[in-house]
């Protein structure tokens, strides 16, 4: 493929994601002509043989529209009742669309908890891939109606990585108000540039995107820029173009540059490993020794208890926890073998001495290689 070839062209499975300032027309109602565009041109990827899941947002700004609220409400509950009443336009709207097209939709509603339990993920994936080779469109959005501020995703940027992760897609596609990821703001500087191509997880690509969204939809470009980095965990290639721009998704599978493409590069990983290195809720962290953080990043090693210095956190065996180095730099994470309170008891110890502090039963590793990522080469 040529590099001036777009990486959708040899995508069969596509998380698209249309934000909320796109899906309700800058927060005056769902426009309904967009939404018969999008579904026309996912209806064309369909005949073309590919799968595609659709995240999208606009519950909340809909919810308002149609009660007659003005400004965005701060209360949860407020939140809640708005995504609850939007949540029914949204999905009316792409029932009628793509139904035009004799293809059948299908409203699911994830919550954080859904994809940190592992078995409630499994579930989440077998029911989207039965969806899929059934020939439906899954339409995602987070379940805000039960969801409280510490666990919600907030943004739907992050929801489409981890559907992206979840259903193994080849290329995740955000469309928004923008035509891509510019080196600063548009909105404050007109001289920004257009970035056409760089590696997901670029660390200089998050500085470019610091700036607050349009007021409409909530994660702005930061959010975007971090899940393609997500995406990327499971080799997954993000597009981050205007959803305005006439026949986007049908160019793009065709092969046409448009936006910002941010490639992914890491090594794929297996299933559990990008399960893992996903997890959102991270009950906790061990710092490491020099000797353990080079173990760990370049010989991919298990972590033992003699490399830890030290605990934080109150976690359970079993847990993700995270390993950072004595700079505070996460550098793997994994499943922990032991709880916090054991962790202490044995961290600095050598492997010999662990069955006389916890019992001859004991494990050696601390996290073993097969339960851990490891995120930074040394
Ligand atoms: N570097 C950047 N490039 C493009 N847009 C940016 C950048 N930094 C901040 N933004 C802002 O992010 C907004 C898009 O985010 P957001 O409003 O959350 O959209 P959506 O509802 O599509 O998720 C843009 O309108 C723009 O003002
Ligand atoms: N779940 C919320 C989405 C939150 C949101 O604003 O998302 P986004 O427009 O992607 O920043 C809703 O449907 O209103």
């Amino acid at each position: 493929m040529s590099s001036e070839t777009s990486v959708v062209a040899k995508s069969k499975r596509i998380v698209a994601k249309v934000g909320s300032s796109l899906v309700t027309n800058e927060g005056r109602g769902i426009d309904l002509v967009a939404v018969g565009e999008w579904a026309a041109q996912i209806a064309a990827l369909h005949q073309q043989g590919r799968e595609v899941v659709l995240v999208s947002s606009g519950a909340i700004a809909e919810g308002m529209a149609r009660l007659g609220w003005a400004k965005r409400p701060q209360a949860m509950h407020e939140l809640q009742a708005a995504a609850a009443v939007g949540q029914m336009g949204l999905v009316q709207a792409y029932e009628v669309a793509f139904a035009r097209h004799g293809i059948r939709t299908a409203q699911i509603l994830l919550t954080h908890e859904d994809l940190a339990d592992r078995e409630r993920y499994l579930n989440a994936r077998t029911t989207l891939y039965t969806l899929l080779s059934l020939g439906v469109v899954p339409i995602v959005n987070e379940n805000d109606t039960v969801v409280t501020d510490e666990i919600r995703f907030g943004d739907n940027d992050t929801l489409g990585a981890l559907v992206t992760n979840l259903i193994e897609a080849d290329a995740l596609i955000i469309l928004t108000d923008q035509a891509g990821l510019f080196s600063a703001d548009p909105r404050k500087n007109p001289d920004a540039e257009l970035i056409q191509v760089a590696q997901a997880g670029d660390p200089a690509l998050e500085s470019m995107a610091g700036g607050a969204g349009s007021g409409i939809g909530t994660g702005g470009m930061l959010t975007k820029v971090m899940a393609a980095r997500r995406a990327a965990n499971s080799g997954a290639h993000t597009i981050i173009a205007s959803g305005r721009e006439p026949h986007v998704l049908q160019r793009l599978a065709n092969g046409e540059r448009i936006g910002s493409e941010l490639r992914a590069l890491l090594p794929v990983r297996s299933a559990r490993q990008r399960w893992i290195a996903n997890h959102l809720r991270l009950r906790g962290k061990v710092t490491l020794d020099d000797g353990a953080v080079k173990a760990l990043t370049s010989g991919r090693k298990s972590l033992l208890p003699i490399g830890v210095i030290n605990v934080e956190g109150d976690f359970e065996r079993g847990d993700v926890v995270a390993c950072i180095d004595q700079q505070g730099r996460e550098c793997g994470r994994g499943l922990i073998n032991y709880s916090a309170t054991d962790t202490r008891r044995i961290m600095r110890q050598p492997t010999a001495r662990i069955p006389e502090i916890l019992g001859s039963m004991s494990d050696a590793e601390l996290m073993h290689r097969d339960n851990m990522v490891f995120l930074r080469q040394s």
